[in-house]
């Protein structure tokens, strides 16, 4: 398949994403030890970087080199983007572990969600580990693949980081393994609460609630069995810091949905808010999704 095909296979551009996201953690490393931040506020507490933007660049520029530029994709900021001299690798995964249904589809039907940098009030904060980069792909509006880099954490093979990759009818490339335990805890945002927030923690009667940054980070600890949930029923954030993360959830057989229980869509035309907040589970959706009922506004 040429990069101006109309058809694409979803696992290399899953391999694309994987390579890029470490590529960009390696930006987003350089940039951290440079000290030179280049901070900017984008609005009230949505600080925006050198880091964001250099990575962003380069995923763009990659993922356009080897599928072409009409491949549908939304970028968390708003850059141009140059000509990459970087590589991109169509052949990380095994081909023979990729569904069949993912192919040979039409790439206008395909769109790919970038988050160069997630979490970046902490990265601003020097709380590095919630960093991640976060690149989700869609096909019909369902988010199918994802993968999520952690650039300051862990040194898997040779990208200096920690990879987490998932895509539906495939399974993950971590070990997944939902928490047992008789109390109930939750993670919600560190830097983003409102009232309704609290109004809501309080209907789901959580035991416990930690209060970390970075939307995929909070997945990862569901991943890891290390919370119940992660718990934000509130608008904030927006499909580039979910569509990634939510692919890998569901690759991993947990739940992801808006606070009534209801999907989330990812098209090129799908508004970027996730107006009615996300609650993300291994098990248990339906029980909290039954306790918060009482606090949401009628729909
Ligand atoms: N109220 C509000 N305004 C603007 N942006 C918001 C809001 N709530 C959540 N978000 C975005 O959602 C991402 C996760 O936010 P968190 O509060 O969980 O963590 S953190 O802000 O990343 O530390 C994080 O994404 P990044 O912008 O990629 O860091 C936040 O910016
Ligand atoms: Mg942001
Ligand atoms: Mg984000
Ligand atoms: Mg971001």
């Amino acid at each position: 398949m040429s990069n101006n095909s109309d058809k694409v296979n979803l696992g290399s551009i899953l391999s694309v994403a994987i390579d890029a996201s470490q590529k960009a953690g390696t930006v987003i490393r350089q940039v951290w030890k440079s000290g030179k931040l280049g901070v900017e506020w984008k609005g009230v507490n949505d600080p925006m970087t050198e880091a964001d933007v250099q990575a962003q660049k380069l995923i763009f520029g990659l993922l356009y080199k080897a599928f072409g530029k009409d491949l549908p994709m939304v970028g968390e900021e708003d850059t141009d983007v140059p000509e990459t001299e970087e590589i991109p690798n169509l052949n990380l995964l095994d081909q023979l572990k990729i569904p069949e249904e993912y192919k040979n589809v039409d790439k206008k039907e395909v769109c790919v969600f970038v988050d160069p940098l997630d979490a970046t009030r902490e990265f601003v904060d020097g709380n590095l580990p919630a960093v991640m980069t976060l690149i989700g792909i869609s096909y019909r509006g369902e988010a199918i693949a994802g993968v999520m880099f952690q650039p300051f954490v862990g040194n898997d093979d040779d990208s200096n980081g920690t990879t987490i990759y998932g895509m539906l009818g495939m399974g993950t490339n971590v070990p997944v393994k939902a928490r047992d335990e008789k109390d109930f805890v939750i993670a919600t945002t560190r830097s983003h609460a409102t009232e309704f927030l609290e109004k809501a923690t309080q209907a789901v009667k959580a035991d416990r609630v930690v209060k970390v940054g970075g939307a995929g980070y909070k997945c990862l600890l569901v991943l890891r069995g290390e919370i119940d949930a992660y718990f934000f029923p509130i608008p904030g954030t927006k499909k580039w810091d979910t569509c990634g993360p939510e692919a890998i959830i569901k690759s991993a057989g947990g739940s992801f949905t808006d606070a009534h229980g209801r999907s989330i869509r990812y098209t090129i035309d799908t508004p970027k808010p996730n107006t009615d907040g996300l609650i993300v589970t291994l098990k248990g959706h339906d029980d909290i999704l039954a306790k918060i009922s009482s606090v949401l506004p009628k729909l």
